[in-house]
């Protein structure tokens, strides 16, 4: 088995490399730091069984961030047979920075250029065979997105047998060097000594407690001895030599664009980071979003609607009176079916967040938003793009808070996530809003609440940011070039995440409606007196304040601990699927079902985004945070539904 790894930039397109090699789907997108764990795949190429691994994208091999430790920990400890390092064309000389990293390493490499295409639209011409001959490294060029990678992969099995060139600097061919190298041959047989003397002159810790004090003690010595020479610190003479190097490969195998020119992204950039209009322009994508989510998805939600109904009533008269013809109609197609009325939705709300993150825009919403998140929450743009895949699904959220440089800063944004409006939470809203206000109103009682979840997470980061200690960190993140999303691109990753949604109905859903049909039919009679209505019964005097004191809201909150599509499960199921709305109509005032909406928007994330926060931000957040969320919730419905009361509505 061979084992090829993918490594290189944020950015560069390894994930959709690897994708495309292994048929898989890792998380890609148009933002640095998406992956954020290494991830393995297996393809058979020409007789050869191949076992690759997609990579976190790092701009170098110094441990830094949690998944710079992971690239590390990969190249030390397994040892890959070979390293395709992935590279954008139109970024060669940082690109190759991290390659040169790999080549001191010794790994066996070849280099894959991609983005071509774009680059030679920016004006750049690569000459990559030149680069080859130059580097002693196989280079090929490929288009990650698309077509088959043959070439890619017969230079890669070539190499494998081939010997990586040695990169030597200049400047370290000193005899103080010289003489260390000698001592280092007696100690370490696993890694070439120009790679320990290069990491040693960088500072590496892990590679000073390899060497031992002895040696190191020497090494101080040498290293003084070279700094003087140069008049420099050592670990800017390591970067200048390979800036030097890269800067002579290019010079003689790349022709660059005329600086003067201004790109299309450029252009576009100037308006949408503007001071003044970067900000309204935010607040306009996002509303078109919901908009959009809620109205272009509404004929076909009426009509899957009318289809469940349909179905319900036919079950309920075949099979009559029965408890399995119950169980079928009122468990089964009212929980299950219910939730899945929203399938339009959902997809709807994933396109457009998928198309938002494909096409650059999302990496600029962190830098609008920078500012705001600095003065507001006391915390950087690069939390508001975990916060922006929250409102998908809170679980990846989460997980993409681990790009964030400060340990401190990842704890505050993960509790912040459980506030966004996540898709679970939209067939609340959209049930409650249509049963509840007039047309006009609706988008703009959703949109409050989209707005709302915002407000009480930057609430809580500024509360907790009182508490949780630490460092904060730069915002540096790279502004990638504006990309139109290519429609299959779309759709294959807009299916992904929404068939999580119809995957989450047939189990989660369905076994909770099952046992919530269970729990309300038993002991038998009428349902309130059944172990459900008891039970709610018993909760209920607890929502009472908030305006919605009924046992049937009270088992659904109680349910939707699980997962929030519960909530309208068990209204599915307490009432039966064609029910729902007039039965909400019924128990609920407008100003009621916004203090419920707003309690089932705050109170407690579910299990799945707990389990994730906790292998996050540890276990003492992960019990923090539904304690934390259920009182805010409580108190945020209180106040309006108190407020609302006293105003008359
Ligand atoms: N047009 C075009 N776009 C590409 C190509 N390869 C990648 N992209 C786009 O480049 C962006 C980044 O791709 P990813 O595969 O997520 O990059 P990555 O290197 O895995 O990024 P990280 O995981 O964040 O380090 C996505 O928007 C891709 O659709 C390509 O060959 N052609
Ligand atoms: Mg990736």
């Amino acid at each position: 088995m061979l084992r090829i790894a993918l490594a290189g930039n944020p950015n560069v397109g390894k994930s959709t490399l690897f994708n495309n090699l292994t048929g898989l789907n890792q998380h890609v997108g148009n933002w640095p730091g998406k992956t954020v764990e290494k991830k393995t795949g297996y393809l058979n190429f020409r007789e050869n069984d191949i076992e690759i691994t997609d990579l976190p994208g790092t701009y170098s091999l110094t441990a830094g961030s949690p998944e710079e430790e992971v690239v590390i920990d990969y190249l030390l400890d397994e040892r890959p047979d070979l390293i395709i390092s992935v590279v954008d064309a139109s970024n060669l000389e940082r690109n190759l920075y991290l390659t040169l990293q790999i080549l001191e390493f010794g790994l066996n490499t070849i280099i894959a250029v991609n983005l071509n295409r774009e680059s030679e639209r920016k004006g750049y011409r690569l000459d990559e065979k030149r680069l080859e001959e130059l580097l002693g490294v196989p280079v090929i060029k490929v288009e990650a997105i698309e077509g088959n990678q043959d070439e890619l992969l017969e230079a890669a099995i070539r190499q494998v047998n081939g010997n990586p060139p040695q990169i030597r600097y200049e400047f370290l061919r000193s005899d103080a060097i010289e003489e260390f190298r000698e001592l280092l041959e007696d100690v370490e047989a696993d890694f070439p000594a120009e790679w320990i003397i290069i990491k040693l002159l960088e500072g590496d810790k892990r590679v000073a407690s390899m060497v031992g004090e002895d040696l190191l003690k020497e090494f101080e010595r040498i290293r003084r001895i070279l700094e003087e020479e140069h008049s420099a610190d050592a670990d800017i003479l390591v970067s200048d030599a390979r800036y030097g190097l890269i800067e002579g490969l290019l010079e003689r195998s790349l022709t660059r664009p005329s600086l003067d020119r201004v790109t299309v992204s450029e252009l576009i950039d100037r308006a949408v980071l503007n001071r003044y209009l970067g900000l309204p322009i935010l607040l306009g994508v996002m509303w078109l979003i919901f908009q959009l989510t809620f109205t272009a998805g509404a004929p076909l939600t009426e009509l899957i609607d009318a289809g469940v109904s349909h179905l319900a009533g036919a079950v309920q008269g075949a099979l009559g009176d029965s408890a399995a013809g119950s169980l079928l109609a009122d468990g089964v197609i009212g929980g299950v079916g219910s939730v899945l009325v929203f399938t339009p939705n959902i997809f709807i709300l994933f396109l457009l967040l998928t198309f938002l993150e494909d096409s650059g825009y999302l990496a600029r919403a962190a830098f609008v938003m920078d500012r705001v998140m600095n003065s507001l929450a006391g915390l950087s743009g690069r939390s508001f793009i975990p916060m922006m895949l929250g409102f998908g699904c809170c679980v990846p959220g989460v997980m993409a808070t681990r790009t964030i440089g400060s340990e401190r800063e990842r704890i505050l944004t993960s509790l912040m996530i459980p506030f966004m409006s996540c898709s679970a939470r939209l067939p609340v809203y959209v049930l409650f809003t249509s049963a509840l206000f007039p047309l006009i109103y609706q988008g703009w009682v959703i949109f409050f609440l989209y707005i709302l979840g915002i407000a009480v997470a930057i609430i809580t980061a500024r509360l907790l940011g009182e508490v949780v200690m630490g460092e904060g960190s730069l915002f540096l993140m790279e502004l990638p070039p504006y990309r139109l999303p290519r429609p299959r691109t779309l759709l294959i990753h807009t299916y992904h995440r929404g068939i999580q949604f119809i995957k989450k109905a047939g189990t989660i859903i369905f076994a909770g409606s099952v046992i919530i049909w269970f729990l309300s039919g038993f002991p038998a009679g009428n349902v309130s007196s059944s172990i459900l209505g008891t039970l709610g019964s018993i909760m209920a005097p607890l929502f009472h304040p908030l305006g919605f004191g009924d046992w049937q809201s009270a088992v659904a909150i109680l349910s939707g601990f699980a997962a929030k599509e519960l909530v309208i499960s068990t209204f599915g199921t307490v009432h039966g699927a064609a029910n729902i709305a007039a039965s909400i109509q019924g128990a609920f005032t407008p100003l009621e079902a916004l203090s419920f909406m707003v309690f089932v928007l705050l109170y407690t994330p579910c299990l799945a985004t707990l389990a994730v926060i906790k292998e996050e931000a540890g276990k003492r957040w992960a019990l923090f945070s539904p304690l934390y969320s259920v009182f805010v919730a409580w108190m945020a419905s209180f106040i309006i539904y108190t407020a609302g009361t006293l105003l008359g509505y």
